[in-house]
């Protein structure tokens, strides 16, 4: 797999024509933009794990029937002073790398523990968020990356401690309808409490236009929940929304800050500091009317969940699917020396994920009997068991082996909805179809190509649709076969069958999140970097030997 994983992949600066077979309905005009690592080895150091990885940032765009291809790396602070020193000088997920930043921080105050949080990295290679008309790319530390989502070119650096205080942010923001975000963070041993904090950033900001009104200096804090540990609060990916409710699992997967407090000395990564503890899991859920969490205790198994699908109400339920897996092998099988070796003996699965269905009483009914079952809802198995004590056992529905990168029709977040679209995993981490999964038949549509790996599938809806499935699903789809050239897949929502791909003459890179954006507005073929853009490409294009 050293093809796909071995590689540092080369920029492409100048917008490339791809190559189209079939027809692209003539609608869809737009860019798919996407994020992912692209480059694991600087000079003669290679970080260790694939989450490590330096961001490239790459887009297509779609006009007229035609498709053109770029890409090119973030220029966060971490690929700037990496590629400067030709060695990797700062540290990733699962590579301590030396000199870093934190150095600093950890001579300058050792004995306060709120002091020893290190300054993490800025390789913002997990997702794309939109803020108003900006774009950033994000990860999960405190830092997002502005960016031009035309150009691809690297914009401000923002540090989202000067707005609220977290030290962690998830890269899978929510939006409401008016485009206003809603996202969760972490504070970590701040005036002696650790809390998760869910902060807005606002759409628009009144005066808007002008120059500073930047709608991330108006983030403001919604609430905050209690970690139930000030030392080893959770490790998580993302979180729930329904039209009146937020739903956040408090999971089994913790750091613990004292090792991170400590992992620089120790020359441990910070992958090293995250264990799974097979103990019950909380279910926060927090009424939004209120900002406060309900009084009832959910609990549930012990799980590790990424990826939330999606969450609505239903008859004084509240529904939320998520991918879990049995335990938090997932973040083991992604180090390269795994990835790059004996691919599929070391890279199976000991949990394959599943789409799993809670349902959880909005009401509890104080007369119910201890041990009774609180869901009657005809649509799901899932349980909800009052024990004493105003607490609650949750016992979810299974529903679907073997998927990851979840998508929905997004007018459908927080709302009842029908489909799941992602990518098919069975026994290793790496996708080997598209699936459209069907929630109310049970049953499902799928796409798959010999020796291809497709990335999550984004839907984009067809103008003016009534019916959720009513639209296009894009994917970028990679080769483990060096004959074979990448592609943007074109699939009708529907049906699930090809309309068109797009092949690009380029060695791309497995991506990980992206959004579309919609829209006939930019010149795609005629949009060349600025000449600043392009010498200082020149100067780095070469991406640096690998091994
Ligand atoms: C650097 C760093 C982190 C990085 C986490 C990353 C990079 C996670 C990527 C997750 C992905 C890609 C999941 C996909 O489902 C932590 C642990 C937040 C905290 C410490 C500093
Ligand atoms: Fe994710």
């Amino acid at each position: 797999m050293d093809i796909i994983f071995g590689r540092n992949k080369k920029e492409q600066l100048e917008p490339l024509r791809a190559r189209v077979t079939g027809r692209i309905p003539a609608w869809l005009q737009g860019t798919l933009l996407r994020n992912g690592p692209g480059m694991h080895t600087v000079g003669e150091t290679r970080y260790n794990h694939w989450f490590d990885g330096l961001a490239l940032l790459h887009s297509f765009t779609i006009r007229d029937g035609e498709v053109y291809y770029r890409s090119k790396y973030l220029r966060s602070d971490t690929y700037n002073a990496n590629i400067e020193a030709n060695r990797i000088v700062v540290s990733g997920f699962g590579t301590m790398a030396y000199p870093d930043p934190c150095k600093n921080i950890f001579s300058k105050a050792f004995s306060y523990l709120s002091h020893t949080i290190p300054d993490f990295t800025d390789n913002c290679l997990i997702n794309i968020m939109k803020c108003g008309e900006d774009f950033y790319a994000t990860m999960e530390t405190n830092y997002i990356r502005k960016i031009n989502p035309q150009t691809l070119e690297t914009l401000e650096k923002v540090d989202y401690r000067k707005h609220v205080a977290v030290n962690l942010a998830t890269s899978h923001p929510h939006y409401d309808d008016a485009g206003n975000v809603l996202n969760i963070g972490t504070s970590i041993v701040d005036k002696g409490k650790t809390k998760y904090v869910i902060f807005k950033i606002p759409a628009t900001v009144s005066g808007g236009g002008k120059k500073g009104l930047s709608p991330l200096k108006h983030m403001e804090v919604f609430c905050s929940i209690a970690s139930h540990s000030l030392l080893s609060p959770s490790y998580y990916h993302s979180f729930g929304v329904t039209e009146s409710y937020i739903v956040f699992l408090e999971q089994p997967f913790k750091m613990d800050i004292l090792k991170m407090a400590t992992a620089y000395l120790r020359g441990a990564s910070w992958a090293s500091c995250l264990a799974f503890h097979r103990e019950d899991k909380t279910i926060h859920i927090i009424d939004q009317r209120t900002r406060k969490s309900v009084l009832t205790k959910f609990y549930t198994d012990p799980m590790v969940v990424f990826h939330h699908v999606n969450a609505y109400e239903e008859d004084s339920c509240l529904l939320f699917d998520v991918i879990a897996y049995e335990d938090s092998s997932l973040y083991q099988l992604f180090y390269l020396a795994k990835l790059n070796k004996n691919f599929e003996e070391n890279s199976r699965l000991t949990s394959v994920p599943a789409l799993k269905r809670f349902a959880v009483p909005l009401h509890m009914d104080k007369n119910a009997d201890t041990g009774s079952n609180l869901i009657k809802l005809s649509s799901t198995t899932a349980r909800a068991l009052k024990e004493e004590e105003d607490q609650v056992y949750c016992q979810p529905e299974l529903r679907y082996e073997g998927l990851e990168l979840p998508r929905i029709n997004y007018a459908h977040n927080g709302k009842r909805y029908r489909y799941v679209f992602a990518a098919e995993v069975q026994w290793s981490p790496i996708p080997s179809k598209i699936i459209k999964y069907d929630i109310l038949t049970k049953s499902s549509l799928k796409w798959g190509e010999v020796h291809c790996w497709p990335a999550e599938p984004v839907f984009v809806p067809t103008p003016g649709a009534e019916d959720e499935d009513h639209g296009i699903i894009l994917s970028a789809i990679v080769s483990a076969d060096p004959h074979k050239l990448p592609f943007l897949l074109v699939l009708d929502a529907r049906t699930f069958t090809e309309l068109a791909h797009a092949s690009v003459d380029v060695e791309m890179h497995l991506d990980l999140h992206g959004l579309f954006i919609p829209g006939a507005d930019w010149d795609a073929g005629k949009q060349a970097p600025s000449r600043e853009e392009r010498d200082r490409a020149a100067e780095r294009r070469v991406a640096p030997r690998t091994w």
